[in-house]
């Protein structure tokens, strides 16, 4: 029997839903899901737009024996969140137990294959064709972060494409690594040798492979090393981790980085760009190029 997963329900309104999507997900879900709208491309509505209410958002983490502990993590989470999103209730959570048939397969139905530059990003269970002059990067996310349609993927995506286009970094280092997917898409586009990382055995996992499927497994190395401890520096460094936790790792990202390489932070909120500007400007000669996608930021910097 395929093991069950820990349900939380809860009520979000319609403008935090990716907010809340993105705790749940630092938090441990290995999915999120909402009645009406997918996860990965919430556009929360434009001010002058009718509110259109509060959404019921259901994460899925793997079973857990105590479900009060998992509730009252998430509570602080969302509390952290709150004053951000009028009118969410972070005491107001549902658990239930449910099988994995519940909810596994029901997401996919929403990637759809997309192209950033040269690369067709594709989910596993698509057929689209590349073009002749078009790289084709497939992707199973399984239970990791990372289709490529959050918009935080996308702007690191689209950063790593300028940078390759630019002169193709020998040394990649991704931070936070999820499905693989940017170490993958940094390995087709060139790239030498690149180190992923994650916090999460199952992301490390997935994004193995990941690699196989992409055929680009020689070059990769992926693994639950800390940051700390990785050796050496890396002409491309990428991070698509919160706000917070670039600036907790800004020291270590910094010290990764080789001469004139490029720093791609992303995963922050565009409301919080001048906490981590404060952390990393005094890191950096010269001011950081902002990329802007849906209420997402993405800082690049330059060695
Ligand atoms: C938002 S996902 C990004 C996944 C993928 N890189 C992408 O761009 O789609 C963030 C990932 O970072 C991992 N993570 C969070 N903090 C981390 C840290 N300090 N070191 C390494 N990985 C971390 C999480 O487990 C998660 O897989």
């Amino acid at each position: 029997m395929k093991p069950p997963w820990t349900e939380i329900t809860l009520q979000v309104p319609a403008a935090g839903v990716d907010l809340v999507s993105y705790v749940l997900t630092d938090q441990g879900a290995a999915g999120v899901v909402t009645a009406v709208h997918k996860l990965d491309t919430f556009i929360p509505p434009a001010p002058d737009q009718p509110d259109i209410g509060d959404q019921t958002l259901h994460g899925y983490f793997p079973a857990v024996d105590n479900s009060e502990e998992l509730c009252v993590r998430l509570r602080a989470a969302l509390v952290d969140v709150a004053p951000l999103i009028p009118g969410l209730n972070p005491g107001d959570l549902l658990v239930r137990q449910v099988a994995e048939d519940d909810w596994a397969e029901n997401w996919k139905q929403h990637f759809k294959p997309f192209r950033v530059g040269p690369l067709l990003i594709r989910p596993t269970w698509e057929q689209e064709q590349p073009a002749a002059d078009e790289t084709l990067l497939q992707i199973d996310p399984g239970m990791a972060f990372g289709t490529g349609s959050h918009a935080t993927t996308r702007l690191c995506l689209e950063a790593l494409v300028a940078i390759f286009s630019r002169k193709p970094p020998r040394r990649v280092l991704d931070v936070g690594t999820g499905s693989g997917i940017l170490a993958i898409a940094a390995a087709l586009l060139g790239a030498g040798h690149v180190v992923g990382c994650d916090i999460e055995e199952e992301a490390c996992r997935v994004a193995k492979a990941n690699a196989v499927l992409n055929r680009v497994e020689e070059r990769l190395d992926l693994n639950l090393t800390p940051l700390e401890k990785i050796p050496g520096r890396f002409d491309l460094v990428l991070a698509n981790i919160l706000a917070e936790e670039n600036v907790r790792l800004s020291a270590p990202l910094r010290r990764h980085l080789a001469d004139e390489g490029s720093l791609v932070l992303s995963g922050i909120l565009e409301e919080k760009v001048p906490l981590v500007r404060e952390a990393f400007d005094p890191l950096f000669n010269r001011p950081a190029q902002l990329l802007l996608q849906e209420e997402w930021a993405c800082l690049v910097y330059r060695g």
